[in-house]
């Protein structure tokens, strides 16, 4: 009798690939979209929850499924384990990417919103995925903007020291050096949400995405 191979994946021993008769390809085709990950990077408050909805409603307005993962929302369950040390952002950041890897296959756009600080952890992220299916999106906005807006005073305390390794304070922000879609404000005014998600949207029309 033949053996299914099986092989060792991390500390995962002995296991084996299942595959499935329907794919991604058969998924697109049913929902008339292409899966994609939508991965929005930017320090607190530089509007990356706003555009992920604005951007949701507008796809959902054209007959177009998307999903949201909010890193602060998934702290909420999944990654409720993890703290803002280096490494615990990295895990962070590596499972959200596994996530949003996981709804790309689905056939969904999937709209991952978290600062995601470093580099390194966003391009593992975009290694997940299918050639020119990571979709880059970086909140280019001042720290002083991000800071005046202080939605939830959290800049406020990292000032007066009683938040330690606050992103932008005392803990790096590494701006992408390859996003595919870059927001930033012109003549010193930020574009509107609306306006943010249409660069998007213009984007994923021209390639293809919201088509099956
Ligand atoms: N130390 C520190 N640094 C930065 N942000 C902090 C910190 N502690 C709590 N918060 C709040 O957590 C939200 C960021 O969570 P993320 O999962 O997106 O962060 S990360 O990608 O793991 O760096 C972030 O929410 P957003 O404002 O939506 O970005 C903050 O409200
Ligand atoms: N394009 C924009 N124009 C004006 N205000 C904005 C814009 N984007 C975000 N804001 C405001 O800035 C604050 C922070 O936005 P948010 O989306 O929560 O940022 P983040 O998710 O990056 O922390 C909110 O009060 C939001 O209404």
């Amino acid at each position: 009798m033949n053996h299914r191979p099986v092989s060792t994946v991390g500390k995962s021993t002995n296991i084996a690939w299942h595959e499935c008769p329907v794919g991604r390809l058969d998924r697109q085709k049913l929902l008339g979209q292409k899966g994609c990950v939508i991965w929005i990077t930017g320090l607190s408050g530089s509007g990356k929850s706003t555009l992920a909805c604005a951007l949701s409603r507008e796809l959902y307005s054209r007959g177009c499924l998307s999903y949201v993962l909010d890193g602060d929302n998934v702290r909420h369950g999944l990654n409720k384990d993890l703290s803002f040390k280096p490494e615990d952002r990295a895990e962070n950041i590596r499972r959200i990417g596994e996530v949003a890897k996981l709804f790309a296959d689905a056939g969904i756009i999937c709209i991952a919103s978290l600062i995601s600080p470093y580099r390194r952890d966003r391009d593992a992220c975009r290694a997940l995925l299918p050639e020119d299916t990571f979709i880059e999106v970086f909140m280019n906005m001042p720290l002083e903007v991000c800071e005046a807006r202080d939605v939830k005073g959290l800049y406020k305390l990292a000032r007066a020291g009683k938040i330690k390794g606050f992103t932008g304070i005392d803990d790096p922000y590494e701006p992408p050096s390859n996003c595919e879609i870059l927001i930033q404000q012109k003549d010193g005014l930020c574009p509107s949400p609306a306006a943010m998600a249409d660069q998007v949207i213009l984007y994923l029309d021209r390639n293809g995405f919201l088509q099956g």
